[in-house]
C-alpha cells in the first residue's frame, strides 16, 4: 500500500492506494465519517459493474446509501446534470453533516466534486476513482467543475476531498481506450517532471507489463501531483505545469464537441503540437517533440489532426484560463522532465497550432 498526505494551508487529506481496497470501504469511510447518510454519485456504467457490491456492503455497515446516477461522459459535466444532481440530494434530504462520495472517472470526480463544493454552501466529499486517468490526476488536487457551452471547465472550484481511495484493481475493467486515455496524462507528468519516468514508460512492452507496474506509476503521478499543489494550490504559477497540452488539448475536444477524442487523446495531440513548434523555435531541445511521438503512438495515443479550421480553435484558446489581459501563459518543454511556463501575446497563440 502507498500513502500520501496532502498539506494544504486550509485542510490535509490522504491518497491511499491499495489493489483491493474497494473491498474495505466500508471500513475506511466509517474511520473518517461518523454520521448515516452518504449520497454516492456515480455513473451507469460503474453502477453496472461495482454499484450492488458497495452499495450492499456500505448498507451492511450501517450507512445509509442513496445513488445518484449520471449518463457517462463528457454530456454529464453541464449545468443540466448539476441541476439534476441538486435535484437528488434535495429529495434525498442531504445536510451540511452528510457525505457525498464521487465514485467514477474524472467526469463523476468534477462533477460531484462541484456539486459538493456548492451544494449548501459545501459538503465533505470522498474521490473513489476508477478510471486511470482519475487515480493519477483528476482526483488529486481539487480542481472541480462543469463545462459551459463556450467551453471546457470554465465553471468550477478548488475543493478539496476528504480522503482519496484508488484501488488499482479496478482498471482490470476499464476499456482499453480508457486504460491509454489515463496513460496521455501519465506521459504529461515524465515529460513536465520525470524523465526516468519516461525511460520506465518506454521499457514498458506490454499491457500485462503496464498493469504490473501500475501502482508504482499511480504514486508517482499522485506524488507529483501532490508536491506542485501544495507549493501552487490555485494556480498562480507552478501548478499551470499540469497543464501541459491543455491549452490545445482542451481546444481540441470542445472543436469535436467532446465527440472524437477523449480528454487524454485531445492533451496528447496538445502537447505533441506545441512542443513541435516550440522546438523549431528553437526553445525546446531538438529531438523532444520525437520522444514525444515515440512514447504516444506505443501507447496507442494520437499525435496530430490534420487539417481543420483553426480560427474556431483559436476562440476556444483564447478562453483558456491561464490568460491574462494580453498574455497566454502557455507550457512548454526546455527537454523531457524540465517544463516551464511561457508568456506569449495571445495574437502569437496561432503559430503554436501550426502542426496540428
Ligand atoms: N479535476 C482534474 O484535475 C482533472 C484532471 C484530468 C482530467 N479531468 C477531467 O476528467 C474527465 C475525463 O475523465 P476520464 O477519462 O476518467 O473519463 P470518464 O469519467 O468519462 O470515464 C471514461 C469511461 O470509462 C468508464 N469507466 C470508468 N472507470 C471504469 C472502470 N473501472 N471500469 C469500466 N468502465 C469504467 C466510464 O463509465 C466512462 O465511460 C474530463 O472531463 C477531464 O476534463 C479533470
Ligand atoms: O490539476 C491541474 O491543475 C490540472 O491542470 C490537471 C489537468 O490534467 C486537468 O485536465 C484539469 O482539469 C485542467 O484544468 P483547467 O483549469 O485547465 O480547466
Ligand atoms: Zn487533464
Amino acid at each position: 500500500m502507498y500513502k500520501i498526505k496532502v498539506n494544504l494551508a486550509q485542510k490535509d487529506y490522504p491518497i491511499l492506494i491499495k489493489r483491493g481496497i474497494i473491498n474495505s470501504l466500508d471500513f475506511e469511510i466509517g474511520r473518517i465519517y461518523k454520521n448515516k447518510k452518504i449520497a454516492i454519485i456515480t455513473d451507469h456504467n460503474i453502477k453496472g459493474i461495482y454499484g450492488d457490491r458497495i452499495i450492499e456492503s456500505l448498507s451492511a455497515y450501517g450507512f445509509q446509501i442513496h445513488t445518484i446516477l449520471v449518463n457517462p461522459g463528457e454530456g454529464s459535466k453541464s449545468i443540466q446534470v448539476l441541476s439534476h444532481v441538486y435535484n437528488q440530494l434535495l429529495d434525498i434530504g442531504i445536510n451540511r453533516k452528510d457525505l457525498i462520495v464521487a465514485f467514477g472517472g474524472g467526469v463523476v470526480g468534477d462533477l460531484a466534486g462541484f456539486a459538493a463544493s456548492t451544494f449548501l454552501r459545501g459538503i465533505r466529499y470522498i474521490q473513489v476513482p476508477t478510471s486511470l486517468l482519475a487515480q493519477i490526476d483528476s482526483s488529486v488536487g481539487g480542481k472541480v467543475g462543469i463545462n459551459l457551452p463556450r467551453g471546457k471547465n470554465l465553471v468550477g472550484n478548488f475543493y478539496h476531498p476528504e480522503s482519496v481511495f484508488i484501488d488499482p484493481d479496478l482498471l482490470n475493467t476499464l476499456p482499453n481506450r480508457y486504460l491509454y486515455d489515463g496513460m496521455a496524462e501519465v506521459i504529461k507528468y515524465a515529460c513536465i517532471r520525470d524523465k526516468t519516468m519516461y525511460e520506465k514508460l518506454l521499457s514498458i512492452e506490454s499491457k500485462e507489463k503496464l498493469y504490473e507496474n501500475i501502482e508504482e506509476i499511480i504514486y508517482s503521478c499522485c506524488s507529483i501531483k501532490k508536491e506542485i499543489v501544495e507549493k501552487d494550490e490555485r494556480e498562480s504559477g507552478e501548478r499551470m505545469l499540469l497543464n501541459f497540452g491543455h491549452t490545445i488539448g482542451h481546444a481540441i475536444e470542445k472543436f469535436f464537441n467532446y465527440e472524437t477524442f477523449t480528454h487524454g487523446e485531445a492533451v496528447a495531440i496538445g502537447m505533441y503540437c506545441i512542443t513541435r513548434q516550440s522546438e523549431e523555435m528553437g526553445i525546446t531541445k531538438k529531438g523532444t517533440s520525437s520522444l514525444i511521438k515515440r512514447i504516444l503512438v506505443q501507447y496507442n495515443l494520437p499525435f496530430e489532426i490534420g487539417e481543420i479550421d483553426n480560427s474556431r480553435l483559436l476562440e476556444s484558446i483564447a478562453l483558456d484560463k491561464k490568460g491574462e489581459e494580453d498574455i497566454l501563459n502557455i507550457v512548454l518543454l526546455k527537454e523531457i522532465g524540465a517544463g516551464f511556463i511561457n508568456k506569449i501575446n495571445k495574437e502569437d497563440i496561432g503559430e503554436f497550432v501550426s502542426h496540428l
